[in-house]
């Protein structure tokens, strides 16, 4: 299946910093997929070359098996996005912003812009001059021009800025029902951990510029459940000793071993006999888990 972006070695060098660095994305149709890293970490400058808006220093982008190039059209009509700080004419009312946007995506008739008006709860602003909305309603107008044309694949930059809790939950209904719903394909960044581990279904981790990490979403549920953390002198025998008895030791990028069997994180005292049974007793056996900023910073880390 063509992916909905491919891009490949993308880098974006500026004078004293490499933004991107040699970034590879192969996203397929029907996923949501977040660009997740810290302030700085280049997911700005990503998502902005995935929309021919900067020019790669190397690599390349196609979008819906098209190829990226600054300045050409397609595949933009099958494409809506929101880049960071939306702009909107100040002077324009809500619905007259989304009339021009229409007119200029070619869409005739008002059925367009009403629609998407209720679909991001804008009724109640639609006369609004758009320079005096906040900064949470800005956004949403911002995503409304972005749905005007009902695009198959959406490409956002950090779409919950600005948004208060209950906002940033609209928005998550939101895309979750364009993609289970439409078959809309996402893409979006954000800085916000626990936000995107309940929206996306696989997560790139992109850290000084390079993707350190994909998960999806099973891999994160499976990283954040307990674990029975383990250290021995020996770790290599406590490792066979465990596997003997039925465990299933992984050895963790810390060097300890974890077990997240039911049975280990049950009975601790259970793996403890075993390692002293085997000759290797155990200097440290505790239960851990990671809350999402934990597992992030290790992820960063390592
Ligand atoms: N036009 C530019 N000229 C010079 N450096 C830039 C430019 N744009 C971005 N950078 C630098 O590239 C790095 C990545 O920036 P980018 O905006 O892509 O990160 P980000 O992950 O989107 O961060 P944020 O969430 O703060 O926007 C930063 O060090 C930034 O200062």
């Amino acid at each position: 299946m063509t992916p909905v972006i491919h891009a490949r070695g993308l880098t974006k060098r500026y004078p004293n910093v490499t933004a991107v660095d040699d970034l590879s994305l192969r996203i397929t149709a029907g996923e949501i997929y977040a660009l997740l890293g810290l302030n700085g970490a280049g997911k700005t400058t990503t998502i902005r070359m995935l929309l021919g808006m900067v020019r790669p220093s190397s690599g390349t982008v196609e979008v819906l098996g098209t190829q990226v190039r600054p300045g050409a059209h397609a595949p933009w009509s099958r494409v809506g996005y929101l880049v960071e700080t939306p702009a909107a004419y100040p002077e324009l009312t809500v619905r007259e912003n989304l009339a021009v946007a229409a007119r200029l995506r070619g869409l005739t008739g008002g059925h367009h812009v009403d629609e998407v008006i209720e679909r991001l709860l804008l009724t109640a602003y639609a006369g609004r001059r758009a320079g005096t909305l906040s900064l949470g309603n800005a956004q949403r107008l911002g995503l409304a021009k972005a749905l005007l044309h009902k695009p198959e694949l959406l490409i956002l930059d950090e779409p919950a800025n600005g948004l208060d809790p209950a906002g940033v939950a609209e928005i998550r209904d939101l895309l979750h029902e364009l993609s289970r719903e439409h078959g809309v394909s996402v893409v979006l960044s954000s800085h916000i951990l626990s936000e995107v581990a309940r929206l996306a279904t696989r997560i790139g981790v992109i850290h000084g510029g390079q993707l350190v990490r994909e998960l999806d979403a099973g891999d994160l549920a499976t990283h954040l459940r307990p674990r029975l953390s383990v250290s021995a002198r020996d770790q290599a025998a406590a490792e066979r000793a465990l596997s003997r008895a039925g465990f299933s030791p992984i050895r963790t990028e810390t060097h300890d071993i974890a077990l997240r069997d039911d049975r280990a994180i049950a009975e601790p005292d259970a793996v403890a006999t075993v390692l002293v049974a085997a000759g290797c007793p155990p200097t440290r056996l505790v239960v851990e888990q990671d809350d999402l900023e934990t597992f992030f910073l290790r992820v960063v880390e390592s």
